[in-house]
């Protein structure tokens, strides 16, 4: 192509890239130009507030609600957001107007991978959703179910500590050892019962944790298609391309799963003993027949939920708590005489001894007041234009409640910024995890709540208590703690947390 030609197009081209956008813009201002939206930053025209972000939306939203108060509007391009950070406009959200405000916002990203919002994540509030939230949370970890499938969670565990008593007195990737271990006790979980024995298991599980590995990484990336709708079909950053291949890499992977595991089913050469929750599925689909309304297409979903939603986050929390631990000497010897007395020297941790660690409970919901693994939960979208806090919420708007920033709030929290596990021990105030107590919600509220969360508290006291009553640990010689943060779906540290573990059992063969 000649080199004017070429020119030509390319003015033409930005030309009607930027009518285009002015065209939104004013197409923005006049349909809500008459609403009484909250208040909030100015922003340019058409980009919004999106060239003052910075990376760190947690803390920038943070100071915006000191100036704007609880509920403040931000224009991400020509995406409306409303941030929510006091118990009260959040209660009228999650639990007064529960039902309008039940859907999600999806992104480009999240829509391709979870086949168009077919999973409990992402669907709208309606018969999918229910059903496969029913699956999840009834069936699959329901008490009953979660126990039975403890000696997959176990082996997993052991099979980590005895690693790291492999590599006593070495500096250990806290981060990594707490996201391998959750990794294997999950997919263990999901099908650890394959009889095809530990070789396809261990290749299995090493390609999905890659795949899921960039997945995330796409899932966090900003995407120009996010901020400007109208401009997705030109996938500018070719995300969406890059999504759509993973999530391919993905089916195959489940495909080859599933159907390796009917053709065991088929051979009966499964041992029912060992039900894992690919079996479980399988089941259910055969007993409810023919007119199923569970699909292999939901299954893949709900398995890939499981590991999207329930790996990043429990390892995430596992860091905090032990990076908390580090800064807070005295917690951590108080937790550790808990474990001695509870479990014993002598003894290794069982989930049993669990609800007997009440000392370790409050350790662990302190750190997710001031490090919620989710700071903005899951952004939600009203089904109907609304009214909270006295403003408009125009349908479609992306609300985003800010808990990261509420769990840190001097008007809410006596002395917020000290780590306090004993706020949570008191007798006269129970707060706990069920989404009741608005001033602390690290796991959401009303019904679009975590639907993992009795696997989570489950995996994360274990792996934690097997951790500090199997270890000493101790911060590398001559190297500083740092608590830092990073914004992300998941907030996690800044900096990994490398730490030097020696044994505390005198018995090697509880090593074993
Ligand atoms: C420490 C660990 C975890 C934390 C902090 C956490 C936190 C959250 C939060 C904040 C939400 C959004 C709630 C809302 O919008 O109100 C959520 C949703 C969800 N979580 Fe978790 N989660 C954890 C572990 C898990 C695990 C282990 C699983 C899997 C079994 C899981 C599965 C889900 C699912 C499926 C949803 C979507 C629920 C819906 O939209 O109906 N999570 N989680």
């Amino acid at each position: 192509m000649a080199r004017g030609e070429y020119s030509q197009k390319h003015f033409v081209a930005s030309i009607t890239l930027v009518t285009l956008l002015l065209v939104i813009w004013a197409f923005r201002k006049s349909r809500h130009g008459r609403t009484r939206l909250p208040p909030g930053p100015c922003g340019l025209p058409l980009l919004g507030y999106l060239p003052f972000l910075g990376t760190n939306l947690h803390r920038s939203f943070a100071e915006l609600a000191r100036v704007h108060g609880p509920i403040f509007k931000i224009w991400l391009g020509s995406k409306l957001c409303v941030v929510l950070s006091s118990p009260a406009v959040i209660k009228e959200v999650v639990r007064e107007q529960d039902r309008t405000f039940a859907n999600r916002d999806p992104t480009v990203a999240a829509l391709i991978m979870s086949h168009n919002a077919s999973d409990i994540v992402f669907a709208p509030d309606g018969s999918t959703w229910r059903m496969l939230r029913k699956v999840l949370v009834h069936e699959m970890l329901s008490n009953r179910n979660l126990d039975a499938c403890y000696m997959f969670r176990r082996h997993e565990v052991r099979k980590i500590v005895i690693d790291v008593y492999s590599k006593v007195s070495t500096p250990i990737d806290i981060g990594q050892l707490a996201f391998l271990t959750v990794f294997n006790a999950t997919t263990s979980m999901l099908w650890g019962g394959t009889p095809e024995g530990n070789e396809w298991s261990i290749s299995f599980g090493a390609e999905f944790r890659a795949a899921v590995s960039a997945f995330s990484v796409l899932m966090e990336k900003p995407n120009i298609s996010d901020f400007f709708p109208s401009l997705a079909r030109f996938d500018i950053q070719g995300i969406e391309k890059e999504t759509k291949k993973i999530s391919l890499w993905v089916e195959q992977i489940f495909d080859s799963l599933l159907e390796q595991r009917m053709e065991v089913n088929a051979a009966k050469r499964m041992n029912a003993t060992q039900k894992d929750f690919v079996q479980s599925l399988l089941e259910l689909r055969d007993q409810q027949g023919s007119g199923s309304s569970i699909t292999l297409k939901h299954m893949k979903s709900l398995l890939l939920d499981i590991v999207a939603a329930g790996t990043d986050t429990v390892s995430a929390m596992s860091e905090w708590v032990m990076g908390e631990l580090m800064r807070h000497p005295k917690v951590m010897q108080k937790l550790c005489e808990e474990l001695t007395s509870v479990v014993g020297l002598n003894d290794i941790v069982e989930e049993f001894h669990i609800p007997k660690l009440k000392y370790l409970e409050a350790v662990v919901k302190e750190t997710q007041r001031l490090h919620p693994a989710a700071p903005f939960l899951v952004p939600r979208s009203p089904s109907q234009t609304s009214t909270v806090g006295g403003y408009t919420i125009p349908k479609g708007t992306k609300v985003l409640v800010n808990v990261w920033a509420m769990q840190r709030d001097p008007q809410i929290w006596d002395r917020p910024l000290d780590f306090q596990p004993e706020r949570f021990l008191s007798k006269t105030e129970k707060v706990d995890y069920s989404g009741n107590n608005f001033m602390y919600l690290p796991f959401g509220s009303g019904r679009r709540i975590c639907a993992g969360l009795p696997l989570a508290e489950r995996m994360l006291t274990y792996v934690l208590a097997t951790f500090l009553h199997s270890f000493e640990w101790k911060l590398p010689f001559g190297t500083e703690l740092d608590l830092s943060d990073k914004f992300g779906l998941v907030t996690k540290k800044s900096t990994p947390l490398v730490l030097v573990p020696t044994p505390r059992f005198s018995n090697s063969e509880l090593y074993a």
